[in-house]
């Protein structure tokens, strides 16, 4: 099976004054894992670097211009119905107020509680490696 390469972002606010750390989106119901919590991001095009398919989907699903990122951690997964390999990276300098700008559920939410079961299965690893940080 085809391997899907996917720009994933860890959006993370600079000085929360709340818990609220990180910025997590709700995917549409009629989509893969739809329905499931997710860190905004897609699918690298062809002759896209990471960093380049990061910043379009970024800007595309919650209205940000990344301004620089950081390469936190690569995932690859089966979900039998389709093969991911997610490149994680983390934002802290960006522009705008993140939104779910296509009509999709978005919040910040706090990392130390965030709950596995509510992503898809590749993300429980990048969960982990968030709470074991903070
Ligand atoms: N964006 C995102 N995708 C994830 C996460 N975890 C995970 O398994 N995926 C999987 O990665 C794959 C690609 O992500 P996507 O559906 O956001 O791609 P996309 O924005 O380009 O969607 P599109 O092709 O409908 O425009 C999906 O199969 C999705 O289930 C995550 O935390 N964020
Ligand atoms: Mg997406």
């Amino acid at each position: 099976m085809k391997v899907v390469n996917v720009a994933v972002g860890i959006i993370l606010k600079a000085s929360p004054t709340s818990g609220d750390n990180v910025f997590v989106c709700r995917r549409p119901t009629n989509v893969h894992q739809g329905g499931k919590w997710e860190f905004p991001g897609g699918k690298i095009e062809g002759g896209e670097t990471t960093e380049q398919a990061l910043a379009r989907e970024l800007y595309e699903e919650i209205g940000i211009e990344v301004n620089s990122s950081m390469p936190l951690m690569v995932i690859e997964h089966d979900y039998g119905d389709k093969k991911v390999r997610l490149d994680i990276h983390t934002v802290t300098d960006f522009s705008g107020e993140p939104y779910g700008k296509e009509g999709q559920q978005g919040k910040w939410d706090s990392i130390a509680t965030l709950n596995p079961q509510d992503y898809p299965a590749a993300n429980i690893a990048i969960i982990e490696r968030l709470q074991h940080s903070c």
